[in-house]
């Protein structure tokens, strides 16, 4: 069965109607079949929730869409056209979220290993800010903005050395991590791009990691962040940015509680007294996530003597989350047919045993040709797919209220294996 109260609480779009399943009005089922397996769709309308949400927990601030969760430049746009502006971290992502319609003057840009020709693109396009992770990273930057007859505004990317209590590979924001700079030591930095006159100094940033499910990490974060805004800003430095990163969590499992935009509020705006500078954010995964879904189709089905096995048209090529993080997506079938449950493991076609969508699962029992639905699938989904096995990236769909367009083509073998 479709359990509608479940599935509205990933994503209010959702509903069951004679035991299909529909996003914003749209048979999904439907969407398969007009546009094939394995395909990403995508609700607008959620993408535009989320924003507000932000917007109103936090008035003021600059939400900058962390492109990084989902780089289709029309879902940019629906982040953009809801004020959004976008976090980057790379000159790919830039051209991104400029195709998706994003002022420069609402970029950010992080990341531990930026190219000269990334940086070079990003001064020239005169983004709103580098947040800078290394010494090495001011020097080549001033270089570079001296070189265009530009001045580059930066933030340093403090690490506030903060368990942020999720999975080790996500986090971020702790002493041994490649990220940022030390936070003991950020002051001196912030000394010395002082003397770098190609940089205007304009803001601090930390990032402490990714799924967050519990925000009391956030309030040390800040903490220290605003403590060296105080230090800084006695030091006659003009900090006008503070960026807080993104990371809060979202609903996996169907027992999770993703915590929302509010509830980080409520946690961290009683510690910006006194602070003037501009709060920004970088939220991903809280504005996709649970926006999109991943369809795709039953083809066999194996009963084997320890497990039954659903294999499908989607693999780890598809959505890599569980086979990198042992992630837990929610399955369900487009159509439920009444039919007994089974325990199952749902996997793809790659030949890697880590290819996998769902492990000892209990899922209606399913036949060739049926569809499934992998929810939370719109943040770190399609942004991390692969050619793995020769394997074209699947289509993307973006609905708003009952109407649907194709936003990216399903890719061809042609492209894949046009190498000279
Ligand atoms: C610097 C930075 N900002 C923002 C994000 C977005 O994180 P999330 O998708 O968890 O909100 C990330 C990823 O963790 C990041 O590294
Ligand atoms: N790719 C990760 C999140 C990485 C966050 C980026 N700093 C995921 O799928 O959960």
């Amino acid at each position: 069965m479709l359990d509608e109260k479940v599935l509205k609480e990933y994503n209010p779009y959702l509903e069951v109607k004679d035991g299909e399943l529909y996003l914003e009005g749209v048979s999904l089922k439907s969407l398969a079949q007009e546009f094939g397996t394995p395909l990403y769709v995508y609700s607008a309308s959620y993408i535009r929730d989320r924003i507000k949400a932000y917007k109103e927990a936090f008035s003021g601030a600059l939400i900058c869409y962390a492109v990084k969760a989902n780089f289709n430049p029309e879902v940019i746009r629906v982040a953009g056209e809801e004020g959004a502006g976008a976090d980057i971290v790379s000159g790919g992502e830039l051209l991104a979220a400029l195709k998706g319609g994003i002022d420069p003057a609402k970029i950010v840009y992080a990341g531990v290993g930026k190219t000269v020709p990334e940086l070079e693109l990003a001064v020239e396009k005169e983004i709103l800010m580098f947040n800078v992770e290394s010494r090495d990273e001011l020097y080549v930057l001033d270089e570079i903005a001296g070189r265009l007859g530009k001045k580059a505004r930066i933030a340093i990317r403090v690490n506030p050395d903060v368990d942020p209590k999720t999975h080790p590979y996500i986090s971020t924001g702790m002493k041994k991590s490649k990220f940022g700079v030390n936070f003991e030591t950020a002051k001196e930095e912030y000394r010395l791009a002082r003397e770098l006159k190609n940089l205007e100094i304009v803001g601090i940033h930390c990032h402490i990691g990714s799924q967050l499910l519990d925000v009391s990490p956030y309030r040390e974060a800040v903490e220290k962040v605003v403590g060296l805004y105080r230090e800084l800003t006695e030091e006659g430095f003009e900090i006008r940015y503070l960026d807080i990163g993104g990371g809060l969590g979202i609903k996996y499992k169907p027992e999770d509680r993703g915590p929302s935009p509010h509830e980080l509020a409520k946690e961290v705006l009683p510690l910006l007294e006194g602070v003037e500078a501009q709060l920004i954010l970088e939220p991903g995964r809280s504005i996709t996530g649970n926006a999109g879904l991943l369809i795709s189709q039953v083809q066999f089905l194996k009963d084997k003597e320890i497990k039954h096995f659903i294999i499908v048209d989607a693999g780890m090529n598809d959505l890599v989350r569980p086979a990198i993080y042992d992630a837990y997506h929610h399955v369900v079938p487009v159509e439920s047919k009444g039919r007994e449950h089974i325990i199952a493991d749902i996997v793809g076609p790659i030949c890697e045993t880590g290819d996998f969508l769902a492990r000892d699962r209990r899922i209606e029992w399913l036949e060739r040709g049926d569809y499934i639905a992998v929810l939370s699938a719109g943040a770190y989904g399609f942004a991390m797919a692969s050619h793995y096995n020769v394997r074209p990236r699947p289509a993307e769909v973006l609905i708003e209220n009952g109407s649907y367009r194709l936003i990216r083509k399903r890719e061809s073998y042609e492209y894949i294996l046009n190498t000279i």
